[in-house]
């Protein structure tokens, strides 16, 4: 178990986690950038149904690499290879349930595993540091871990995380059973907190919102949605009534917006900022887009890391406090965002 609330915690308890998190960073938290992104950049061929989840499979060396990347460019929470990999996904591959439902939990063992190296190397630099500088600060940051949980839409792997048109037979019950075993899965897994990634319509909030109770997942976790025009969720439906849904789950202890162009995030935070006032954490991609059917990013609007960067400051005085980045994103964009709001930080005390 990480320093999460783990078995038992108190609903109380559970609504400040977030809070009381950010609190503890200095105000704010850096979230990863984009993990897929990253094992491709590093060789891996992730052109297959588990996308990146292929990677728990067959090079989870690499995935922990990566994360480990990601703790050394600022991150204070770095997100599981679990989301495209449900075990539906897996089954088609031949894995039995058990076989699949262990993968899911490798996802977060690997992501526990970087942190604790990561830790460890914290704790020799700030040894070092002391017995040089006589000076007993720790270097060590709060980390998080979050099990992601992509959409429906994710498995289907047709890029209808970014349209939400499941066709009518998807309903709110189909979605839950969808996502039931995964989810009871990666609460019970040493994860800090669940993470339901891109996800572009208001059913499958609601299915995530009565999924939680139900199953009474007892630890916390944030919802964050896709846009393609900056006004609604992909899939057309309400930006605020999808947040709505979110902000009158408990369990939920942050909404977000993820994987959407920069660019179209400040007016998506001031619409939630109207239905809620939870933590909110923005974590957009590259402002490329992703074509469905050649499985490619298409490289024009995309934002060099200092574009992307550039837009931090408006989402905090927007009202958001957690950032990073989604796919295209790098090591290299989110140590620029930590270095952009540790600067802004430092100012604000010292002025
Ligand atoms: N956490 C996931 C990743 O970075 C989100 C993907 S959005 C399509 O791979
Ligand atoms: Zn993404």
């Amino acid at each position: 178990m990480g320093i999460g609330l783990g078995g038992g915690s108190s609903l109380d308890e559970t609504s400040s986690f977030m809070v009381d998190f950010v609190k503890k960073c200095g105000g704010y938290a850096v979230v990863d950038g984009g993990f897929a992104t990253e094992l491709e950049r590093h060789g891996a061929d992730l052109n297959d149904p588990l996308w990146s989840a292929k990677c728990l499979i067959t090079s989870p060396h690499l995935a922990k690499r990566v994360h480990l990347d990601y703790l050394n460019a600022g991150a204070n929470i770095i997100t599981s290879g679990s989301y495209q990999g449900t075990i539906q996904g897996f089954e088609a591959k031949g894995f039995s349930k058990e076989e699949g439902e262990g993968l899911l939990r490798k996802s977060v063992e690997i992501a526990c595993e970087a942190r604790a190296i990561y830790y460890d190397r914290c704790t020799k630099d700030s040894w070092d540091y002391f017995t040089h500088n006589n000076d007993q600060s720790s270097l060590r940051r709060p980390v998080l871990v979050a099990a992601s949980v992509g959409s429906y839409g994710a498995y289907l792997a047709d890029g209808s995380e970014y349209t939400g048109k499941y066709g009518d037979e998807v309903s709110v019950e189909k979605l839950k059973d969808f996502h039931r075993r995964r989810a009871q899965v990666l609460a019970n897994s040493g994860a800090d907190l669940i993470a339901f990634e891109t996800t572009p319509n208001k059913i499958e909030a609601q299915a995530y919102a009565e999924l939680i109770e139900e199953e009474e997942i007892d630890i916390p976790g944030w919802i964050s949605f896709s846009s393609t025009d900056g006004i609604n969720a992909a899939s057309g439906d309400s930006i605020m009534e999808c947040a709505a849904i979110a902000d009158c789950c408990k369990q939920i202890v942050a909404i977000g917006i993820n994987c959407t162009p920069p660019r179209f995030i400040t007016t998506l935070i001031s619409s939630i900022r109207k239905v809620s006032s939870k933590p909110l954490v923005i974590y957009p991609n590259s402002g490329e887009t992703y074509d469905a059917e050649s499985k490619q990013w298409i490289r024009s609007n995309g934002l060099v890391d200092e574009d992307f960067v550039s837009y931090v400051g408006k989402w905090q005085e927007a009202g958001a406090s957690i950032f990073g980045g989604c796919c295209r994103t790098t090591p290299n964009t989110i140590r620029a965002i930590s270095k952009l709001l540790s600067a802004g930080n430092s100012s604000k005390y010292n002025t």
